[in-house]
């Protein structure tokens, strides 16, 4: 291990976020009632130019509302380069109630991004004496932010989580595709006549988790637009959980299961993990960093990776 010790992550379960849009409160009660870990409340993208204000009516009303359980409630405010954003952030912060727990920033490009809101958002707590702090979490979905990923990771004690928005970023990046994550249909390689289908979204992916875990905050996993297929958000969500990602949004609540389902380690991993924990005890104890766990070596470092899926299931457990 480097002197440069690495900080935990918040522990807290964030397998799956729930998305909706503010201007939509129908759906509200039926988001608070789903499995998801986190709730996103949107003020952005799934909201029209003439709803914005209602939609933001609408969520400082059911932030105290409605009952969200023990979930982490976020809302999602408009990007720095619009004319919304403060007027999201000081009203939330004025008029909502305590059970607001977060916000989400998104387009970030820059640390001083995050640094802008979070001088508004203590600036206001100061002010009206909130004092439960109010944690953040980004989304990276343009080339500048993953350009400056780490540096973002690293921007403020507020952040908590931070997410690849598939969709900004294949805009931003000029990618040719409609598509909201998965495979995409032109992005294969071809050995003995035979297409392999690659994860385009794999480098942008480990970026995250790597500027994530080097500072203590939540690598998640965005959207997968297409709701009807179950198979490819699957495998997306498998491939991000590989990776080192704790957790994938929902756009439409089919998809809360789904993502529980990957992002909660199996019996078998954690039995697995379990004796491969036991193993290395009893290995130890006889003086040795290394053995043989059915039939393949593991060692000192084998103890940490078992850790990982024992903790993550201990925290979905609670
Ligand atoms: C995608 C939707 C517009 C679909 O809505 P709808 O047509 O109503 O779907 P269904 O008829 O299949 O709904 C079935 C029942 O589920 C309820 N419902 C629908 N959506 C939600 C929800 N989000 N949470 C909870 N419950 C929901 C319906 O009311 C039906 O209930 P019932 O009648 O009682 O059976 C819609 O799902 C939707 O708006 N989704 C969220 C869209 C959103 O927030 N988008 C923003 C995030 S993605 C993004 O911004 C991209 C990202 O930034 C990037 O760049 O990548
Ligand atoms: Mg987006």
């Amino acid at each position: 291990m480097s002197f440069r010790i690495q900080p935990a992550a918040p522990a807290r379960p964030n397998r799956c976020q729930l998305f909706g849009p503010g201007s939509r409160p129908a759906i509200f009660e039926k988001m608070a009632t789903s499995a998801a870990d986190v709730i996103n409340l949107d003020l952005e993208d799934s909201v029209a130019p003439d709803d914005k204000a209602k939609a933001r009516k609408n969520i400082i009303q059911a932030v105290g509302d409605v009952d969200w359980g023990s979930k982490t409630l976020s809302v999602r405010i408009n990007g720095l380069d619009t004319p919304y954003w403060y007027r999201d952030v000081v009203d939330l912060l004025e008029q909502a109630g305590d059970r607001l727990d977060q916000i989400m920033i998104p387009k970030v490009g820059c640390a001083e991004d995050v640094y802008a809101v979070d001088a508004l958002v203590t600036a206001i707590e100061r002010a009206k004496g909130r004092t439960k702090p109010i944690s953040f979490e980004v989304i990276i979905e343009t080339a500048a932010g993953i350009a400056h990923v780490e540096a973002i990771a690293a921007a403020s004690p507020r952040l908590q989580a931070m997410s690849l928005g598939a969709a900004d970023f294949a805009a931003s990046m000029g990618m040719q595709t409609t598509g909201i994550g998965g495979t995409q249909e032109n992005y294969y390689m071809v050995r003995d006549g035979q297409k392999y289908w690659p994860d385009p979204w794999h480098w942008a992916q480990a970026a995250i988790v790597a500027a994530c875990r080097t500072h203590g905050v939540l690598p998640v996993d965005g959207p997968f637009g297409d709701f009807s297929d179950d198979d490819g958000y699957i495998a997306q969500a498998r491939r991000s959980a590989t990776l080192g990602m704790v957790g994938k949004w929902a756009i439409h609540p089919k998809q809360v299961a789904l993502a529980n389902e990957v992002f909660t380690p199996s019996e078998e991993a954690v039995a697995e993990a379990r004796e491969i924990l036991a193993a290395m005890e009893k290995a130890k104890a006889e003086g040795a960093g290394a053995t043989v766990y059915k039939g393949r070596l593991v060692d000192i470092a084998s103890i940490k990776q078992a850790e990982v899926i024992v903790k993550q299931s201990e925290l979905i457990a609670g």
